[in-house]
């Protein structure tokens, strides 16, 4: 029935301040009414219809694409909205497309690599989009390797200008966003030569296509790399090639803020550590941290409400069937999701305060935290995009059959999520980074540098290598301190094994090659670890509301808990805790979900989603799912006759020739 709030009785049982919860989720007052005032303006506007996506062909989904980016960018001028309103509503347009990749990395990096007079000159014509912009770091032959690229950037003193050249087919720029058939202009990567010598990758401001016509300029090659994963989804987006044939730009569009090469050629380095060349994407990892709750809540919310409108089997004595988020296994795999969206935000918040941080401090010249923010974005896009991308599909699986449906909202939020494990680095080798530079920390224990921020911890190895948990009983699993003690004996002694373990082999390199697999293990004991005690220290601030503080500890302690049932080999052979203690826990886990359940679709409205962000039958917030099933259904195009294109061609014969041999 229209109008009726199926999940009414859902949101009586609900045991705390919802309204107060929302702002908690956005972050603050004034960012949840941003996000609640923008959400509705885009599920209100006709041109950000999204339902018909999967349907469409790809020339008419890019179409779509440039329609509602256009009509995005008029309102947002008509309607002045600031830097935080347009950010806001580019996400809740939920379309993947080149204005992404202009804001998101290309705009950065004139901002992070650009000088003072580059940034005069060409961030205006971006932030106007008079130019349109990506970022072409990934070639053909080589992503994550990106001392591997291959084009050249070659200086040549008589014009003053660099030949910008791709010297072989593996060199061609491959993936970019934006690149196949919008940008105007790049952000190359290249290896910068001056007087035949090999500098390294550097960034060039390129200009690809004519701003008159938008044809290629001339000795340039560029295109699309062709569809890629699912209908609709991330094929929104124009993923390009680009090759160079001796492409010829001025000098000065190098960007110049970390190095510089002069009229005569000379290259002069600055004293600024050479990695800053990768700063784009240490600012675009942290907010992919912060995406990734964006992701995981819309998918927890979708499999929430569904299960409590969805019913199997009546319960031992009759009466009405039982909700399928009443049964225990259904809350095993849900509730730990629910927390883990949860999770994710507050470490998203903690890490965009860190890059900030580190932002101010290397513009004081200060770089000393540099290793430990490259380490932190690194390991929490890995850690927690690989958590999102299991946890959307778990999410369907959670809503059985019709979780396959399109209308569902979980197949295309799983097909344009799940390139989040392999793009901005890929999740292994990120993890790579995290276990260097946890293995560098390990080496320096007890020479005297203390370690601190994120590594703290493990200034205290002689404690946390030795002790015994405390736990006695299930109670004990919701004191912080004995949690985190747990998480941190397990993380100490991993990172520890492993160093004792390469210590062992004559040569560094051959040893962590060999060691792979155990580091990466260690590198996500260390994030999740960090996750882990970020939540506590968030539920352990001040936090307004009736009931709300009571909802997030019980959230953090399930995040933790299940971690730890999940992670149960590490902390048993690390001898953090005993298979008592671990058996303690899921009685605590058990008894956490039992108290989570009356709150669970309060905790998900929390989210403050509208039906058209969801775009989902399922979630739909007043669950009246099933008429709305069939409407979907027979907005399908095949639904559009009722016999079906093809029947007097194919169906018709087998029929007829089947009753004539049946005659015979
Ligand atoms: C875009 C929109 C954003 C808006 C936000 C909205 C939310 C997000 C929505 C999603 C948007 C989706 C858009 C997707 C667009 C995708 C774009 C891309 O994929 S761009 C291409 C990304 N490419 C990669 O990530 C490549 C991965 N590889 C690397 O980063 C590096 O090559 C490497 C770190 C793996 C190896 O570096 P390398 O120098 O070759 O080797 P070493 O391992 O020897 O490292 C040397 C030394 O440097 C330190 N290091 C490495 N990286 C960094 C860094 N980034 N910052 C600081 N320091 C770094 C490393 O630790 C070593 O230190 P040492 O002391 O010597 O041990
Ligand atoms: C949707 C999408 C959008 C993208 N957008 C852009 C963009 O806008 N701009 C851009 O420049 N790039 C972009 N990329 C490219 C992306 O950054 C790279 O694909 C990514 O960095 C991974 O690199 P790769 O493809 O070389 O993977 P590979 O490194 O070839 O990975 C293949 C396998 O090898 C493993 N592997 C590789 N090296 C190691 C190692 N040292 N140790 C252990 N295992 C290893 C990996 O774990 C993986 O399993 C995009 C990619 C995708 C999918």
């Amino acid at each position: 029935m229209e109008g009726v709030d199926h999940l009414a009785d859902e949101r009586n049982k609900a045991e705390f301040d919802v309204e107060e919860m929302k702002i908690v989720w956005a972050g603050s007052r004034h960012a949840f009414q941003v996000s609640n005032r923008i959400s509705r303006l885009v599920a209100n506007d006709p041109i950000f219809e999204k339902s018909k996506r999967a349907v469409m062909s790809r020339k008419e989904l890019f179409k779509n694409t440039l329609k509602k980016s256009a009509h995005a960018w008029k309102m947002i001028n008509e309607l002045r909205l600031s830097d935080e309103e347009s950010i806001r509503f580019r996400s809740f347009m939920d379309q993947p497309g080149f204005v992404d990749l202009h804001w998101g990395m290309f705009v950065p990096a004139i901002k992070g690599q650009g000088t003072e007079e580059q940034q005069q000159k060409w961030l205006p014509l971006a932030n106007n989009m008079q130019i349109i912009g990506c970022y072409a770091q990934t070639e053909l032959g080589h992503g994550s390797h990106v001392q591997g690229l291959e084009t050249t950037a070659t200086f040549d003193p008589q014009t003053d200008q660099f030949i910008i050249h791709s010297p072989t087919q593996t060199s061609s720029k491959w993936w970019p966003g934006g690149l196949g058939k919008v940008s105007t202009h790049a952000v190359v990567y290249a290896r910068l030569i001056t007087n035949g010598k090999d500098h390294g990758v550097h960034g060039f401001i390129v200009q690809l296509r004519s701003l008159d016509d938008h044809s290629p300029l001339p000795g340039i090659t560029v295109g699309d790399i062709g569809m890629k994963f699912g209908n609709g989804a991330y094929n929104s987006m124009d993923n390009g090639f680009l090759k160079f044939d001796h492409f010829r730009i001025p000098r000065d569009q190098m960007l110049m803020r970390l190095s510089k090469v002069t009229r005569e050629g000379k290259y002069v380095a600055s004293d600024v550590p050479r990695q800053l060349v990768y700063g784009t994407m240490v600012f675009v990892r942290q907010s992919i941290v912060s995406n990734a709750s964006n992701a995981l809540s819309r998918a927890v919310c979708i499999a929430t409400r569904y299960s409590a409108v969805r019913r199997q089997f009546a319960s031992q004595n009759g009466g009405t069937e039982t909700q399928v988020i009443d049964y225990k296994t259904q809350q095993n795999r849900l509730f730990p999701l629910l927390a883990s969206a949860y999770a994710f935000r507050f470490v998203g918040e903690w890490l965009k305060w860190l890059y900030t941080d580190v932002t101010q401090r290397l513009e004081a010249s200060d770089f000393a935290t540099l290793p430990e923010a490259h380490a932190c974005t690194a390991g929490l896009k890995s850690m927690t995009t690989s958590a999102t991308a299991d946890g959307i599909e778990e999410c369907r699986k959670l809503c059985g059959g019709h979780g396959y449906l399109w209308c569902s909202g979980l197949p295309e939020l799983f097909a344009v999520y799940v390139p989040a494990c392999t793009y901005e680095g890929d999740n292994v080798v990120l993890q790579l980074q995290v276990a260097r530079f946890l293995m560098k920390t390990v080496s320096q224990l007890g020479s005297g540098k203390a370690p601190a921020g994120t590594t703290e911890y493990m200034g205290r190895a002689q404690h946390l290598l030795k002790c015994r948990s405390s736990v006695k009983k299930a109670e004990d699993w919701l004191n912080p301190g004995m949690v985190l003690e747990a998480f941190e004996a397990r993380a100490l002694r991993m990172a520890v094994s492993c160093a004792n373990n390469l210590s062992k082999f004559e040569n560094q390199e051959q040893g962590f090659s060999e060691l792979l697999a155990d580091l990466v293990e260690a590198a996500i004991a260390h994030c999740q670890l960090i996750v882990v005690s970020k939540f506590i220290a968030k539920i352990e601030g001040e936090i307004k509301g009736k009931g709300v503080k009571n909802q997030l500890k019980n959230l953090c302690y399930i995040y933790a808990l299940h971690l730890l049932h999940k992670h149960l080999g590490d902390f048993l052979s690390t001898d953090s805790v005993t298979p008592e203690q671990a058996s303690l826990a899921s009685h605590q886990l058990r008894s956490l979900y039992s108290q989570l359940r009356p709150n669970a679709v309060a905790l998900v409205d929390a989210f403050n989603y509208t039906d058209h962000y969801l775009g989902s039958v399922l979630g739909r917030y007043d669950g009246n799912v099933y008429p709305k099933l069939f409407e979907e259904a027979l907005k399908d195009p095949l639904n559009d006759s009722v016999v079906p294109d093809g029947y007097h061609e194919y169906i018709r014969p087998l029929i007829k020739q089947h009753i004539r041999s049946a005659r015979l």
